[in-house]
């Protein structure tokens, strides 16, 4: 972008540069969100994380158009002083930060609830206190299971919209029992919600709470064994991918049959950008973000996936391309899931006008040409090592 470009937000006012801190913006919708920011806007960017890798190409050479308007700080906001200059500095905090893979949630439990609350909590006091805005990240899972899944199997209700759609303003939050830590996640992200909701009661914080569903798209997470713990389990997109590079069944957790729509990260990072440049329209909101019409099984997600990569690699799909495993085995005790999770898109559609564009198949088809690009190499060469006994 022409830097020098006067950009005008939906009310037809002039949008001053900003100072943006981003808290987790070396993460998958961190990065995403930078490369945006710099090739669209004027706005600079503190760039807060404990990593830096996904950014690294944002970062170096000093020669990018962009350079001097986004400063890394290497800081884990757990623990570091640095925190609330860096947000007095700026004119808008965004935190992203957060333990956010269901692998982790019955697992390690407590990290979960610190990172999604405790470590959370000075963000929201040092902006409050300092008449500073925040857009923070929250997640779909506060809505936990739909109201329709506790009815029987053949009611008819199950059909009506009124049971399953998610709508910010209505809907309740319906999780688990305690046992079930798979809510940990959920429950802390749903008590920041109100505490910083109660911060704007009471004590006037400008906020934007932003309740993503099922973003995906390049650079989310890890493969096991390349760029992450050969042990570790990433969400459904890595998993699946990584099973493709390795012509490795793909593993449908209790059949496959939780239902999910899934949002092009593209699509997804435009809405924010709406919401950072139309304060007046942002604040004092809480947003779904989602692609309603993207809905799909996680069996018919492993299907498409599989017909998608074998067009992008070339390589037949393997006879049998999945494979049943419950949840205990896969996940552990203490697991549960979402059955169900259909955004209702009425308040972002009146406040910001946004609306996603890209069919699952075609984020599907650019996802996997990148996962193919970066990754297939370094799969073949992993598995072509004899390994040691
Ligand atoms: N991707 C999605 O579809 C999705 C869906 C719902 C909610 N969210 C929420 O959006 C946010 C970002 O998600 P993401 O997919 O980019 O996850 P991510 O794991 O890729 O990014 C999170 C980033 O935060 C950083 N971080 C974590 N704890 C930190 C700390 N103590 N100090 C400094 N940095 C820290 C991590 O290093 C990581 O780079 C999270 O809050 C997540 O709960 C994401
Ligand atoms: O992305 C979101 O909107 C939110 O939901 C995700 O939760 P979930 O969708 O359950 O996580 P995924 O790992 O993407 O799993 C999706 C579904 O696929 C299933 N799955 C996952 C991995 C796998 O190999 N096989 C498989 O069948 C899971 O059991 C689940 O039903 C994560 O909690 C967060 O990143 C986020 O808050």
């Amino acid at each position: 972008m022409a830097a020098s470009t006067v950009r005008i937000n939906l009310d037809g006012k002039p949008i001053n540069p900003l100072t943006i801190l981003m808290i987790g913006a070396g993460g998958f919708i961190g990065s995403h969100l930078c490369e945006k920011i710099l090739q669209e806007t004027p706005h600079k960017i503190l760039a807060l994380d404990v990593y830096s890798d996904k950014i690294k190409h944002l970062l170096e050479p000093d020669s990018l158009e962009w350079a001097g308007r986004i400063q890394f700080h290497r800081i884990n906001i757990k623990h570091d002083s640095r925190l609330e200059g860096l947000i007095k500095m700026s004119d808008l905090t965004i935190n992203l930060a957060a333990i956010c893979t269901p692998a982790d949630y019955n697992t390690r439990p407590l990290d979960t609830i610190y990172s999604n609350f405790i470590d959370a909590l000075p963000v929201v006091k040092y902006c409050s206190e300092n008449g500073k805005r925040l857009i923070h990240f929250s997640t779909c899972e506060v809505y936990g299971k739909t109201i329709g899944s506790f009815l029987p199997k053949d009611s008819p209700l199950r059909q009506d919209p009124a049971y399953y759609v998610l709508k910010e303003d209505t809907s309740p939050c319906i999780f688990g029992s305690i046992e079930k830590q798979r809510w940990s996640y959920a429950c802390a992200k749903q008590l920041i919600e109100r505490l910083i909701y109660a911060e704007g009661a009471e004590n006037g914080l400008e906020f934007t709470i932003v309740r993503p569903f099922n973003w995906i798209g390049p650079r989310m997470d890890f493969i096991p064994g390349i760029d992450g713990p050969s042990e570790g389990v990433p969400r459904v997109l890595a998993c699946f991918s990584n099973a493709l590079l390795r012509r490795e069944q793909l593993k449908l957790v209790d059949g496959g049959e939780s239902q999910r729509t899934f949002v092009y990260i593209k699509d997804a990072i435009e809405a924010v950008l709406l919401m950072i440049e139309n304060p007046d329209r942002a604040n004092g909101h809480i947003f779904n973000v989602g692609n309603p019409n993207n809905e799909v099984t996680v069996r018919q997600l492993a299907e498409m996936m599989t017909a998608v990569y074998a067009n992008v690699s070339g390589e037949p799909a393997l006879e049998e391309p999945t494979v049943d495993v419950s949840s205990k085995e896969f996940y552990g005790e203490g697991y549960d899931d979402s059955d169900k999770r259909i955004p209702d898109m009425t308040i972002i559609n009146k406040q910001l006008g946004w609306n996603p564009k890209t069919s699952l198949w075609d984020l599907l088809d650019s996802t996997l040409t990148y996962q193919h690009k970066t990754y297939a190499e370094a799969v073949k060469k992993v598995i072509s090592k004899p390994t040691t006994s």
